[in-house]
C-alpha cells in the first residue's frame, strides 16, 4: 500500500498526540509531534534570557541565535515513543511544564520562528508514512496531505483530562491554571497573523469530548484505512 501523509490538528490538550502517536504506532509510520518543537524552541528562549522580566520577547535576540538551536526526536527504546531533544539535552519533561506552557504560544506566533520549524517539518515529512499532529499541519505544513483531522473537546474536559494527568505524575496540579492556559493559548493560536490554528477545508471534524481513547483510536483506524486503501 502507497504512504500517505496524515495531518491531526486541533485545540490544546483535546488529544492529538494520543491518537496521533497511538496510529502511526499501529500502523508503522513516523509520528512528530510539531507542538514539541515549539516547546522546545520556548525552553531556549527561556534557557538564553530572551524573555525579560514583563514576560516581552527580544525578537532580534531570538533570531540571532536561532541558528545554534537544534531539535531533534530520539525513539525510546523501552517506551517506543519519540522524546524531545533540545541541543543534544532530552528536555521531554522540561518542555511540558506551565513555565512553557505559559509562554510557548507568544513564541509560536513569530514569523521567522515558524518559518523554521515548518521547514523542519515538511523536511521530515518528504517522504510521506509520517503522522503530525499541531496547529497547522494540514493548512499549511502538508497542505496536501491526504488524511486530516481537525480534533476538538470542551475546554473543561480538556483542562480535566490535563489535570488528571497531572495529578497521576507529580500528585500536584491546579485546575483552574490549567484551563486558564488553555483558553489563552486557544485565542492566541486563533488570533495569530501567521498561519492561525482553523480547520482545513478538507479536513474531518472529530470532537471527542465524550469519546474514550481506545474509541478515538478505533475512529481514527477506520479512516486511515479508507483513505489509505484509496490513494
Ligand atoms: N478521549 C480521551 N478521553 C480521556 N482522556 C484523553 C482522551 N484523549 C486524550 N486523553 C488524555 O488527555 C490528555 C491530553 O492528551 P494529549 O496530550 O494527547 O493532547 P494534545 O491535544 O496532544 O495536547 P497538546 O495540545 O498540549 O499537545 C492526556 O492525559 C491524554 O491521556
Ligand atoms: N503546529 C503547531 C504546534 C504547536 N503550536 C504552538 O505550540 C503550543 C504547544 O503545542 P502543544 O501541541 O504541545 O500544545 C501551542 O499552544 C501552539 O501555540 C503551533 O503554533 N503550531
Amino acid at each position: 500500500m502507497k504512504k500517505i501523509t496524515i495531518a491531526v490538528d486541533g485545540f490544546s490538550s483535546c488529544g492529538k498526540s494520543t491518537m496521533a502517536k497511538d496510529l502511526a504506532r499501529e500502523i508503522g509510520y513516523i509520528y512528530i509531534d510539531s507542538g514539541a518543537m515549539y516547546r522546545a524552541t520556548t525552553l531556549f528562549a527561556l534557557q538564553n534570557n530572551i524573555f525579560d522580566s514583563n514576560n516581552e520577547i527580544d525578537t532580534s535576540l531570538l533570531k540571532e541565535l536561532l541558528p545554534s538551536m537544534i531539535i531533534s526526536f530520539k525513539l525510546n527504546p523501552e517506551t517506543k515513543t519519540p522524546e524531545t531533544y533540545l541541543n543534544n539535552q532530552l528536555v521531554e519533561k522540561e518542555i511540558r511544564s506551565m513555565e512553557v506552557s505559559q509562554r510557548v504560544s507568544p513564541i509560536a506566533a513569530i514569523d521567522f520562528v515558524r518559518e523554521e520549524m515548518v521547514k523542519q517539518q515538511q523536511a521530515m515529512g518528504k517522504n510521506k508514512g509520517i503522522v503530525m499532529d499541531g496547529r497547522d499541519i494540514g493548512t499549511t505544513v502538508f497542505p496536501n496531505a491526504e488524511l486530516k483531522i481537525f480534533v476538538t473537546a470542551t475546554p473543561q474536559v480538556r483542562a480535566q483530562r490535563r489535570y488528571d494527568e497531572m495529578i497521576a505524575k507529580t500528585g500536584k496540579a491546579d485546575f483552574n491554571e490549567i484551563l486558564k492556559n488553555i483558553e489563552e493559548r486557544d485565542y492566541i493560536d486563533q488570533n495569530r497573523k501567521v498561519s492561525p490554528l482553523k480547520q482545513a477545508d478538507d479536513a474531518l471534524v472529530l470532537d471527542n469530548s465524550s469519546l474514550t481513547i481506545a474509541e478515538q483510536k478505533e475512529w481514527l483506524l477506520q479512516q486511515f484505512a479508507r483513505v489509505a486503501s484509496q490513494s
